[in-house]
């Protein structure tokens, strides 16, 4: 059970130089599962997971987690699409989280080598992490952001410009992170990567959640015009 969850999202609104860049939004987030954000460029995916992790300034409105504000801080994690990289090694990059929340340093060692090797980095723990291809790096951002084990993920597109090999590995990540009750909100310009990860889906259209609804719903039979015509690959604006 998530101490955080449910998130309870109203009128929250994100402005930057007096102009709004996303909301108002309406949102609900519950149980398990992944949540996929869509839409065109510019739409405000990026402003409305920072808004939601705490990162993009509320200039009006709620959010609301069911646990106070700083409980709800230390337990979601975000993950960005050019993660940045400690210069350091690859255990002690993993291990950060960790040793800023005050776990002894032989326990964070250990737990980063069990999580490097989750991820696929057991063979390079030592090495020099800037140096880490992009594929590498996204999946140490994963397992920096997961060995915090979060009730909350979120993913700003995680798998853009990553080859197709490096995708699957992430997505295997992200399907075992949700099977173990972490909830992950992501967006993402891919439409297969969206359809094979979404349980619920947030169409966002100029700032706004313009469609939203489970997965199997939304991608067979969307409700408005311009989640069809983004469906079929048109220029949505
Ligand atoms: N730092 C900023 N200053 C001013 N405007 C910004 C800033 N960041 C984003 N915006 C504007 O806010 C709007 C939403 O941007 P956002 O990056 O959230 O959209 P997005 O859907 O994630 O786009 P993309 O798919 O291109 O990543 C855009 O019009 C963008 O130009």
């Amino acid at each position: 059970m998530s101490r955080l969850l449910p998130l309870a999202v109203e009128g929250a609104v994100g402005r930057r130089r007096s102009r709004t860049i996303v909301g108002p939004v309406d949102l609900r987030i519950e149980g398990a599962g992944i949540t996929v954000v869509i839409g065109p460029n510019g739409a405000g995916k990026t402003s409305l997971l920072s808004l939601l992790h705490g990162t993009e300034r509320l200039a009006a409105g709620r959010i609301d987690w069911a646990c106070p504000l700083e409980d709800a801080r230390h337990a979601q994690a975000f993950v960005f699409q050019r993660p940045v990289m400690l210069r350091r090694t690859v255990a002690e990059n993993i291990a950060y989280p960790l040793q800023i929340r005050g776990v002894a340093r032989k326990e964070a060692q250990a737990r980063a080598a069990d999580w490097a090797r989750r991820v696929g980095l057991g063979e390079v723990l030592n090495r020099y992490a800037p140096v880490l291809s992009g594929g590498e790096q996204q999946k140490l951002a994963l397992a920096r952001a997961l060995i915090i084990e979060p009730d909350v993920l979120f993913l700003d597109e995680p798998c853009a410009s990553l080859d197709g090999r490096a995708m699957r590995e992430i997505e295997e990540i992200l399907l075992a992170a949700r099977d173990r009750g972490t909830r992950l909100v992501m967006s993402t310009h891919n439409m297969g990567q969206a359809r094979r990860l979404a349980d619920e889906v947030l169409f966002l259209l100029q700032g706004r959640i313009h469609e939203s609804g489970p997965a199997s719903t939304f991608f067979t039979a969307p409700d408005t015009p311009q989640a069809r015509a983004f469906l079929k690959g048109d220029i949505v604006e």
